[in-house]
């Protein structure tokens, strides 16, 4: 087993760094009640938030349920899988089941849309504890984001990095110097897993490392999209960008396109036409290797959109900022857009028992006189959210406020509901009181019926002898 595994935290008291969120989840956990809001874990990899949510589990006797985000992409599986083990009780008794969704900040997009709202709408029914976990919390939809309560998570120090690292050691048999210790953890960046992986990927096969050991290959050393845009504009050097190039983890379409991003804030009219233009050939090639699927060329290409527009940079002493192309930013909002349109179809063509392409191209603007004329009750009946309110009203303000209404409405309805179940308690605790009290005043009944000779011998009381008569008296 990998040591990052066989060393996975157990308890929370054994999660490093990060006491403040330690003691949020045990508070947490201790006063949960199925009101309580989900917690949403975020911070960068391998610092313990996974191993957190599992160590509470095993800390509170609670069963797991791991789910990740982005594999139940669709809103039926999502439901399937985590909304009704969210609302029933567990799978083996009446036991808590904690809920684990991983990577939340993966729900963006067109097709994710349905993912990310199922994920709030099981949020918002759940009767069992739920953690979310992200890497990004700014990547988790809003609509997650404001039913959790958020669990920060940061990276862990280098004296902490340090002392486990020696923990590690002392358990393998393995003597590590100092300067060793201190290699890893510093080149690990708060990155706890990083760390034991490289002091696994060093010592195999030694019972002694220093720091001329240290293997950092188990460091991800891969240069991101930054690095490299932020080379081109700088006009680094030929071999630095190759390495850069080779390092980065991005398709060569969209490097092109981060570049072209920063080509206008160049100050010089005639290098940034020249910039174009290397990046319009670099295209030319882009497009040939896919047409010819011709992969050699995508060298060329490479080659030509940053070396090329790297050499319009040089000795300019130009630095930029550097931003995501904005045609993504536009394109998703226009996905977005066109995924809350077909699923607010959905929900009218349900409603109205209409086909979604008529609801679409027909009836929304006289479905849209329907609902300005009662917001919310439409919105109700539809059961829709505010992104597709907006789009029957044409009113974003107005769109929040039905919604508003709608949400307050059922949660008073949920109140009178809850009151109503505890006055009934209530009354039937009484009622259990009073007929206590009644059966304390009853003799009480002798266990065995008493043998003929131990019955009394006198006549019975008085009252009861005349009882005949008094029949016979009423009888006439
Ligand atoms: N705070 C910590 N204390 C002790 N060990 C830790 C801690 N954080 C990480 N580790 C080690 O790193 C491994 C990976 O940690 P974990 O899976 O909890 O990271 P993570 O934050 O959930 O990362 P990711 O976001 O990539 O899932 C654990 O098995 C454990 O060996």
């Amino acid at each position: 087993m990998d040591w990052a595994e066989k060393y996975r935290p157990m308890h929370l008291a054994d999660i490093l760094g990060n006491g403040s969120a330690v003691r949020q989840i045990v508070d947490w956990a201790k006063t949960w009640t199925p009101d309580s809001r989900p917690l949403l874990f975020t911070g960068k990899p391998g610092i313990g938030k996974t191993s957190a949510a599992l160590a509470l589990a095993r800390d509170m006797d609670w069963e797991v349920l791991e789910l990740n985000a982005s594999d139940a992409r669709t809103k039926a599986i999502i439901e399937r899988v985590a909304g009704n083990s969210s609302t029933t009780t567990s799978l083996f008794g009446a036991g808590r089941k904690l809920i684990i969704i991983d990577e939340v900040d993966n729900l963006e997009g067109n097709a994710d849309r349905g993912g990310a709202r199922a994920i709030a709408d099981i949020l918002k029914e759940a009767k069992q504890p739920i953690v979310l976990i992200a890497n990004d919390a700014y990547g988790v939809s809003d609509s997650i984001r404001r039913l959790c309560d958020p669990v920060p998570f940061r990276a862990i120090g280098v004296s902490t990095l340090q002392k486990r690292m020696k923990e590690i050691c002392r358990f393998e048999e393995i003597a590590c110097g100092e300067d060793a210790l201190s290699a890893i953890a510093e080149s690990s960046a708060g990155d706890m897993r990083t760390a034991v992986n490289m002091l696994f990927g060093s010592s195999t096969g030694k019972t002694s490392i220093s720091a001329g050991d240290i293997n950092t290959a188990q460091k991800d050393e891969r240069a991101t999209i930054f690095d490299l845009v932020g080379g081109v504009f700088a006009g680094a050097p030929d071999r630095e960008l190759q390495k850069l190039s080779f390092e980065c983890d991005e398709k060569p379409d969209s490097v092109m396109q981060w570049i072209e991003e920063s080509i206008p804030l160049m100050h010089d009219p005639k290098r940034r036409i020249r910039a174009y233009g290397r990046i319009s050939r670099a295209d030319v090639y882009l497009g040939r290797t896919m047409r010819r699927q011709y992969f050699t060329l995508w060298r060329y290409a490479t080659s030509m959109m940053t070396l090329g527009v790297a050499s319009e940079n040089a000795g300019a002493g130009f630095r930029t900022r550097i931003m995501p192309p904005s045609r993504w930013k536009r394109m998703s909002t226009a996905k977005k857009q066109k995924a809350v349109r077909r699923t607010l179809a959905a929900s009218l063509a349900e409603g109205y028992s209409i086909p979604e392409s008529q609801i679409q191209s027909q009836y929304l603007d006289l479905l849209s006189r329907f609902a300005e004329k009662d917001p919310a009750a439409f919105c109700e009946r539809h059961n829709l959210d505010v992104d597709q309110m907006g789009i029957v009203l044409h009113d974003k303000a107005a769109a929040a406020a039905a919604v508003k209404t709608v949400q307050q409405a059922a949660k008073e309805r949920d109140t009178k509901v809850k009151k109503m179940a505890a006055s009934k308690r209530a009354e039937m605790r009484k009622l259990e009181e009073q007929l206590e009290a009644l059966r304390m005043q009853e003799p009480p009944v002798p266990e065995t019926p008493p043998a003929a000779e131990e019955l009394p011998l006198e006549e019975p009381p008085e009252e009861k002898k005349l009882a005949p008569k008094q029949a016979t008296l009423d009888f006439f």
